[in-house]
């Protein structure tokens, strides 16, 4: 997988404008990100390993293909990333699901721990980091830091919106982690917010501040 991929299927897109829209309200911005997040699932697994399986139709037999290998895991970093882990969940129900608790401080950028929970047998899965907003990328590569030193070693990340810094710092970091996203963005501002961006992707979804 490339290391920067980016959705630009139309309904995406068309889903996407509407959830950067300030007058857009909390209900149907967590609405949207729960049917994007679907869409950029499908592209994020296209390449999950195949077995088949002996079946019966109705009519025949035959060898059906089916997922091989452990259970994926799907990764949230708090909370903004629940938004995107909710609408995979229901597309991959079997998923197993780790938590990492982090915020950026809002002075220094730099991402403050406050929870971790992965599944079992991390290095067996593929991992699928979730997180909306990938900024300055301290946050992402945080989260994936951890989920590395808990044994991962096939992840990826999965977004709604990268800032071109972010996407370098990525791939200082964690060069082996393909991102998907739905936009890649011009810039950061001086506070460290995605340009043009959606503003803060927690509060909108949750409606606080
Ligand atoms: O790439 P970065 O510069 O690290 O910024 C991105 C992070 O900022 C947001 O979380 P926030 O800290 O607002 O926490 P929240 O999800 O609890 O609102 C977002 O959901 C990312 O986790
Ligand atoms: O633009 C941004 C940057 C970080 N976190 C957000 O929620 N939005
Ligand atoms: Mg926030």
């Amino acid at each position: 997988m490339d290391h920067l991929t980016v959705v630009d299927h139309p309904l995406v897109q068309h889903k996407l404008t509407i959830m950067r829209d300030e007058s857009t309200s909390t209900g149907e911005f967590r609405r949207l990100l729960r049917e994007i997040s679907q869409l950029i699932a499908y592209e994020v697994t296209r390449e999950l390993p195949m077995t088949t399986k002996r079946i019966k139709t109705p009519m025949v037999e035959m060898d059906a293909p089916t997922l091989d290998g452990r259970k994926l895991a799907l990764v949230s970093i708090l909370r903004a990333g629940n938004g995107l882990l909710d609408g995979m969940l229901e597309l991959v129900p079997s998923a197993r699901v780790g938590f990492v608790g982090l915020y950026r401080d809002e002075e220094t950028l730099e991402p403050v721990q406050y929870y971790f929970k992965a599944p079992s047998e991390l290095d067996e899965r593929l991992v699928i980091a979730v997180d909306p907003m990938l900024a300055t990328g301290n946050s992402s590569v945080a989260a994936i830091d951890l989920l590395k030193k808990q044994g991962a070693k096939n992840i990826r990340f999965l977004c709604l919106l990268a800032a071109p810094e972010g996407v370098a710092r990525m791939k200082e970091a964690h060069p082996d982690v393909p991102i998907v996203t739905a936009a890649l963005d011009e810039r950061l501002n001086e506070k460290g917010y995605i340009l043009p961006g959606l503003g803060d992707a927690g509060d909108r979804m949750f409606g606080t501040r």
